[in-house]
């Protein structure tokens, strides 16, 4: 990258030094990251703000200064003057890796809920049908077939380059990606355009940054304002956002509706799902109504990618979605409860979660649900997640997910407060406890659901991940009850 490119990419405001000889080394967002001769960007954090650390950068070796303000250095550094450094940090992260989101076919998808499953639905079809694809997402990245672990939802406009640089180094024509409402509203995915923007839903999520519904549903807009005429937005319309997320868009629509004659549900049980899009039946392995839009809208993606409806239709037999959904904790032996590990972990969710499973299961048999609220984020849907597993659950047990620096009985304690009657709800603030108490309760044929943490293998608190994983748990205790029985 030349210094001279750099300027043109910035279209700064004011520029001193331009003319300073400088071999442009890497790019960092973060000063603690600079290296000789890096570009550093200063932006304006939800913690910090990142001009605080203009000279922490030159000291560390920084050339070349982007920041909002008028700076000045006696050392020999460029300094580029610009009105927004968080719009322009994707450009400049996508020019440092030779642009390679240019080179990808590149899927956004978002909403409150349904991503991952969507995200991996699409990466899994498109694998099937002899497609070059990755993906990134909550779970984790996939770079072609080889999977890393992965942090964020939507990675930094920085790491998200490298990504896709790796991608089209190993022959990727496709990235299908999740796009967080946090990374919309921080510009990380710019710099490049998506060919599809899809939109699952939008519910009651991380209010404690967003502030508001309007705000948050705004920010999930923002990647449909942005498609270009030349790309496919593919929406679900039954959600109340639906319509709202495309008024201001370019790019051609495609639309979900089960509320028309344009989609429907033929079949829905405990083994899969049948649903008919466009006119053409797709048979899936995954459970539960909420699945269907994910299923349709995964269809609607293929479709818009140029793909056949029978190749499509033949790849969902095998498309088992994302781990950590709706999986069945599954231990050799018989007679015993039926345990479902989940990453609901909004109202929303865990009503869909809910109702799907109290849907299938027969009517002498009991649904407890284990469930807790995460440190740190959004209270306010602490009281609507206790209201939901009330309406649906014949016992509850309130526990820990994820506290953070917050009081794990405190969360409790809020989630608590929600609940119309305490007769059916117990707390154990311990989630091993509380699993271990869920299943040795249980009779045979009771469904208990372990919801929140899903693919998650860690307990976060005050800082440290420590190892926990819903799954290993409820096979240990599953297994105990089998050797006790
Ligand atoms: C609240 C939030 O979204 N924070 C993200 C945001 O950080 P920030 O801009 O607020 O950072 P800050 O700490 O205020 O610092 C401001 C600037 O100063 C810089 N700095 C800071 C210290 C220093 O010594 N030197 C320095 O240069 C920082 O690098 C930053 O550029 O931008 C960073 C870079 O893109 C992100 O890593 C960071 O994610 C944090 C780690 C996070 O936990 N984010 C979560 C809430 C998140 O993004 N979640 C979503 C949605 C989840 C979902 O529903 O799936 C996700 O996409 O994962
Ligand atoms: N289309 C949907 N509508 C509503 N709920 C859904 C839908 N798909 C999945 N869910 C529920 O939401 C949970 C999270 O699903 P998923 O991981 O696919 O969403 P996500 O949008 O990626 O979430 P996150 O933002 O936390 O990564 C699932 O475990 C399930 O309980
Ligand atoms: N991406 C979401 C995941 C929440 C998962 C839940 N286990 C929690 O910790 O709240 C978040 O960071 O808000
Ligand atoms: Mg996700």
């Amino acid at each position: 990258m030349t210094l001279h490119k750099l300027i043109e990419i910035c279209n700064p405001l004011h520029v001193t030094n331009k003319n300073i000889d400088a071999k442009l080394t890497t790019f960092a967002i973060d000063s603690r990251e600079v290296q000789n001769g890096s570009v550093f960007i200063a932006i304006r954090g939800t913690q910090v703000d990142g001009h605080m650390f203009l000279e922490d950068a030159i000291n560390r070796g920084a050339r070349v200064i982007i920041c909002e303000e008028s700076y000045y250095t006696d050392e020999d550094v460029c300094v580029i003057e610009v009105e927004n450094t968080q719009k322009l940090a994707g450009p400049i992260a996508q020019a440092f890796e030779d642009n390679p989101g240019k080179q990808l076919k590149v899927i956004g998808i978002t909403g409150t809920n349904g991503k991952t499953t969507t995200a991996t639905l699409v990466y899994q079809v498109l694998n099937a049908c002899g497609k070059k694809a990755s993906l990134l997402g909550t779970v984790s990245k996939r770079i072609l077939d080889e999977e890393f672990d992965s942090s964020l939802t939507t990675s930094d406009p920085i790491e998200l380059a490298r990504d896709m640089k790796k991608m089209v180094d190993a022959g990727s024509d496709f990235l299908v990606m999740e796009v967080s409402s946090h990374a919309l509203h921080q510009h990380r995915t710019s710099g490049f355009d998506f060919k599809v923007g899809a939109f699952t839903n939008l519910s009651h999520d991380h209010l404690d940054y967003h502030e508001t519904l309007e705000e948050y549903a705004k920010a999930k807009k923002l990647l449909f304002d942005n498609l270009p005429e030349s790309s496919v937005a593919v929406v679900n319309i039954d959600d109340q956002y639906g319509q709202q997320m495309t008024e201001d868009c370019k790019a051609q629509q495609l639309h979900l509706s089960f509320n028309n004659d344009t989609a429907y549900i033929l079949e829905n049980s405990a083994q899969g799902i049948t649903v008919i899009v466009d006119g053409e039946k797709i048979e899936s392995p995954l459970v539960g109504k909420f699945n269907a839009y994910n299923i349709g809208l995964t269809y609607l993606i293929c479709k818009a990618l140029g793909l056949e409806p029978k190749e499509i239709i033949k790849a969902f037999q095998n498309a088992k979605g994302a781990k950590g959904r709706m999986e069945p904790v599954t231990v050799e032996v018989a007679d015993l409860p039926l345990v479902i590990v989940d990453y609901a972990h909004t109202p929303d969710a865990l009503q869909n979660v809910l109702s799907t499973l109290s849907a299938v299961k027969d009517a002498s048999q009991k649904l407890t649900v284990v469930f807790g609220a995460g440190g740190d984020r959004d209270t306010s849907k602490r009281p609507e997640m206790a209201k939901v597993s009330e309406e649906f659950a014949d016992k509850i047990i309130v526990t820990s997910d994820n506290p953070r620096t917050e009081n794990p009985d405190l969360i409790i304690t809020d989630i608590l407060d929600g609940f119309e009657s305490l007769d059916s709800v117990k707390s154990i603030t311990n989630r091993r406890e509380a699993i271990e108490r869920a299943i040795s309760e249980a009779s045979e044929n009771e469904i208990i659901l372990i919801a929140g943490k899903g693919h998650e293998n860690y307990q976060e608190v005050n800082g440290k991940r420590h190892h926990f994983d819903d799954r290993e748990i409820a096979q240990e205790f599953l297994t105990k009850k089998a050797g006790d029985n």
